[in-house]
């Protein structure tokens, strides 16, 4: 049941780093957004303009409700803590990890914001989006990985050290 589940804004890297950690651990790696593409049977963007806002995070949190990991790290997408349900079913199933960027690299990142397809009211921006769900990352999350300028190798392996658990040993 010991699963890492990670968090963050859009662009923080949970899908990138997410399976460079599992490969690591030797977990199996969970990707939530992929998860809700196939149950609906549509890509992320196009559910958002057919179904809206509200009813795509419902459909997001039922999803992350329905997943029992194992030995999983699991990838979330960034509106996953708008689920208060969703995240408590998260933590109860193992350690969740806050990958906390700074707002003008998640800028630089993400450059697509209208076509990417985030859980976002027309005309928001993703500095709002970022002081919004700022407070509900750290809120839900059991440990913080604050980005400091790192390659993608090096933010894994801090995140490693932050878990205690070193690459390249399987963790029971
Ligand atoms: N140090 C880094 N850690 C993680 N991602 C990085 C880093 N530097 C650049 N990137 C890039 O940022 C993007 C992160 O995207 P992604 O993993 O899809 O994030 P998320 O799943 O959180 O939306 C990728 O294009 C990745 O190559
Ligand atoms: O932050 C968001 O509003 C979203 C982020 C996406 O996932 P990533 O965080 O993996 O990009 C995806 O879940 C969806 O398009 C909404
Ligand atoms: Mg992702």
């Amino acid at each position: 049941m010991k699963n890492i589940t990670l968090i963050g804004m859009p662009g923080s890297g949970k899908s990138t780093i997410g399976v460079l950690l599992a490969k690591c651990l030797g977990y199996r790696f969970l990707d939530t957004d992929l998860l809700l593409q196939q149950e609906a049977g549509m890509l992320l963007p196009e559910l958002l303009a057919t179904q809206g806002l509200d009813r795509f995070l419902a459909l997001e949190e039922q999803v992350i409700l329905g997943v029992r990991p194992r030995e999983t790290v699991v990838a979330t997408g960034g509106s996953v803590v708008y689920g208060r349900k969703a995240m408590e079913h998260l933590r109860s199933q193992g350690t969740v990890v806050y990958l906390q960027i700074p707002l003008e690299e998640i800028q630089r990142r993400v450059s697509n914001i209208a076509t990417r397809g985030i859980a976002a009211a027309p005309g928001r921006s993703l500095g709002d989006l970022y002081q919004e769900r700022e407070p509900l990352y750290r809120e839900h999350a059991d440990l913080v990985y604050a980005w400091r300028q790192e390659s993608l190798e090096e933010s894994v392996a801090r995140i490693l050290e932050l878990l205690g658990a070193p690459c390249g040993q399987r963790r029971p």
